[in-house]
């Protein structure tokens, strides 16, 4: 089979295939759940439980406010079908739209692609069978998936089967376990931890360096580490010795840390060791695609790789695991299909990220830490939410948010906030960061609410120094 253009990979693959491609012959290859990991496993699923998990951390913390609440045992079985409903029903009515008769000229495949030579492919298909194609042009938007470490005892076969999971089945399991052991520091374990805290599973959750977080500003990551030490059981400087399968009865943890040689008995382990693309099952070779050091598929800034007509985007080639950044990709992978003689490039210049956890945190720009590194010239504002009306009113102990900027021009470089809401507070800081505007302008060139959360971003803004520029 002959195909004008197809499509690995149907999470942010699929928004390729908009109405300009009807006069073509298209094809879309999924080999999971249809509709990718934001949709099946990642950011809208795990949202969709933090969201509760919020509000079960607050009314256990509520007395601070003076209100006396407490949360009934959480049925997680209701929890969990409310969300996989809902997702499972988009996922299965993407499918059969792609399959459908408004797409009379797209061949759905579902089974895993891999190419066999120069602009060649075969696809293995889940049902049993292979279709071999070729096409004058191809979009690779194959992914990601959790690295399995390599731990004594743990066979890469029993993940996802019973008591040792990874983000890809954790949320889907049976029943809250009372005892959960979360491995690794990073933005999935810290979101689990919250999830299964504030359901009231016993957290342990063991890493191997001291701080949480370490990819963010150091005073972000020490604030949040310390909070998180409060709460559950964390284990720094920690490494996993080996695991055992209990019969029928969880999970033997064995460790290894400051503390000397200790073991912890779960209900369920989660693995939350990173993320790896999905490069490898591409045979990429046999159509002269690279990939780098990370195994990352390399595109230029028009997300072309280095074989004229193969694109690729997200996990599978962005050092930006992210679903924004996806998206941003994907539009413009259409844009330069579409318009192969006025094509348009990716703008990497400021993403911002945000933790779902307890409290929120969300970051753009430098860190202090590379800012210093990087000899670049900054000075810093910060504030207190506790220092702001919002923050008063919710009796805020810990949050803050920090602004970095160019000492001469009030540009700002990076902006780090902790803290309620800190995902949607940041905003208008990385709008002020895209567009170019300073420091001293966003803080009083408009009007603030009051007495709403971003006045903490109004204030670490003022807390600035004026710029000598
Ligand atoms: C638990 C979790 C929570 C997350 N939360 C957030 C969040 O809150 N915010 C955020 O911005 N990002 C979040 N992310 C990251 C986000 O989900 C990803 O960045 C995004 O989904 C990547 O999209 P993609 O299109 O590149 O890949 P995917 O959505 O992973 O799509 C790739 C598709 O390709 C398919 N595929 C792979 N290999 C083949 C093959 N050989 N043949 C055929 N098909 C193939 C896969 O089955 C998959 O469906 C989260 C991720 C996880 C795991
Ligand atoms: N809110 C969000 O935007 C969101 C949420 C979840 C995931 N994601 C994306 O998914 C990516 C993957 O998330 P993640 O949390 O798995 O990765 P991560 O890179 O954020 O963290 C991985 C953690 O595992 C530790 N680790 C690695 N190997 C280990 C080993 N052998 N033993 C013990 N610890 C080990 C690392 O030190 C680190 O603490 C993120 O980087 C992010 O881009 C985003």
């Amino acid at each position: 089979m002959h195909f004008d253009l197809v499509v690995v990979g149907s999470g942010s693959g699929n928004t390729i295939l908009g109405r300009e491609f009807r006069d073509q012959r298209v094809a879309l290859v999924e080999s999971g759940a249809f509709g990718g990991t934001c949709l099946n496993a990642g950011c809208i699923p795990t949202k969709s439980f933090v969201y509760p998990a919020d509000l079960a951390d607050a009314v256990t913390r509520a007395d601070r406010l003076g209100l006396k609440a407490t949360v009934a045992p959480v049925d997680w079985a209701v929890l969990r079908d409310r969300i996989f409903s809902r997702t499972d029903e988009i996922s299965a009515h993407g499918l059969e739209y792609r399959q459908g008769d408004k797409w009379p000229n797209l061949e759905m495949l579902t089974g895993i692609a891999r190419f066999t030579g120069v602009k060649s492919m075969a696809v293995d298909l889940t049902a049993g069978g292979r279709v071999d194609l070729t096409a004058d042009r191809f979009v690779l938007a194959a992914g990601g998936r959790p690295v399995i470490p390599d731990i004594p005892g743990l066979d890469e076969e029993i993940v996802g089967e019973g008591v040792v999971h990874t983000s890809d089945t954790i949320m889907r399991i049976a029943q809250r376990p009372d005892r959960i052991v979360i491995i690794g520091g990073g933005y999935i374990a810290a979101e689990f931890a919250h999830v299964f805290d504030a359901f009231g599973s016993r957290v342990t959750q063991v890493v191997r360096g001291s701080r949480l977080l370490r990819h963010h500003d150091e005073d972000v990551a020490t604030t949040f580490t310390d909070h998180v030490r409060a709460r559950y059981d964390l284990r720094r400087d920690t490494e996993i010795c080996g695991i055992k399968p209990l019969d029928g009865q969880g999970v033997r943890v064995f460790l290894e840390g400051p503390y000397g040689e200790a073991t912890v008995d779960a209900d369920v382990l989660l693995l939350a060791t990173g993320r790896r693309p999905n490069s490898d099952l591409l045979n990429l070779p046999a159509t002269g695609v690279t990939v780098n050091e990370q195994s990352r598929v390399v595109v230029d800034e028009y997300q072309e790789t280095v074989v004229p007509g193969i694109y690729a985007l997200g996990d599978l080639s962005s050092p930006y695991a992210l679903k924004h950044v996806a998206n941003h990709e994907a539009r413009v992978v259409r844009h330069n299909l579409n318009h192969p003689d006025d094509r348009i490039t990716t703008d990497h210049r400021f993403v911002p990220a945000a933790v779902f956890t307890e409290p929120q945190i969300a970051a753009v720009g430098l860190t202090e830490q590379q800012a210093r590194e990087q000899g670049v010239e900054y000075v810093v504002g910060r504030r207190d939410y506790g220092g702001t009306a919002a923050g008063w009113a919710r009796e805020d102990t810990t949050g803050f948010a920090k602004v970095l900027a160019d000492p001469r021009t009030g540009l700002l470089l990076g902006a780090h906030v902790i803290g309620p809401e800190a995902a949607t507070v940041i905003q208008p800081l990385v709008q002020a960061m895209s567009f170019g505007q300073r420091a001293h302008d966003v803080a009083r060139g408009q009007y603030w609410i009051h007495p709403a959360l971003p006045e903490v971003i109004e204030n670490a803004l003022l807390a600035l120094p004026r710029p000598t520029g």
